[in-house]
């Protein structure tokens, strides 16, 4: 199983950020919350942060953990672990993805999402927090 660290990042409107999958990548064009695979010995906050700065050249501060989920594609499982975030520092600029959406959450199930970010997106939906 693949351990994988996503970020769902909160303006301070309450909108969330989304990125699309480019079509090189696997599970292209799919809607996703930015991060990566932990590296061997890095904690899941470490790779997150890591995996912001690569991805969209900001850096990013954890809010909270929320709940991971454990999905099998056809030819991987992943454990995807969810943190909420915010932004503390630069302009968002994609260094991988195609495509990037702020949404409010009345506007987030509808995007096509990756299947293992779907309960994420559900769990969120569902998370208190000031
Ligand atoms: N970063 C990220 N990956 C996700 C999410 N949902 C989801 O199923 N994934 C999958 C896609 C990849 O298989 C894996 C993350 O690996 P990665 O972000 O390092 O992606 P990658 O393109 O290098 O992966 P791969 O092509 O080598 O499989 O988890 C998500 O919300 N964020």
């Amino acid at each position: 199983m693949i351990k994988v660290t996503c970020a769902i990042i909160v303006d301070a409107d309450g909108l969330v950020f989304a990125a699309q999958r480019s079509a090189a990548m696997s599970l292209p064009l799919k809607w996703e919350f930015p991060g990566g695979k932990i590296e061997p010995g890095e904690t899941a906050e470490a790779c997150l942060i890591r995996e912001i700065k690569e991805e969209l050249n900001v850096e990013v501060e954890i809010v909270a953990a929320l709940p991971a989920n454990t999905h099998q594609y056809p030819s991987v499982t992943i454990q995807l672990i969810p943190f909420v975030c915010r932004l503390i520092l630069g302009e968002i600029t994609l260094k991988e993805h195609l495509d990037f959406k702020w949404l409010s959450k009345d506007e987030l199930l509808a995007l096509d999402w990756a299947e293992a970010d779907v309960p994420i997106v559900k769990y969120y939906l569902n998370f208190k927090y000031d």
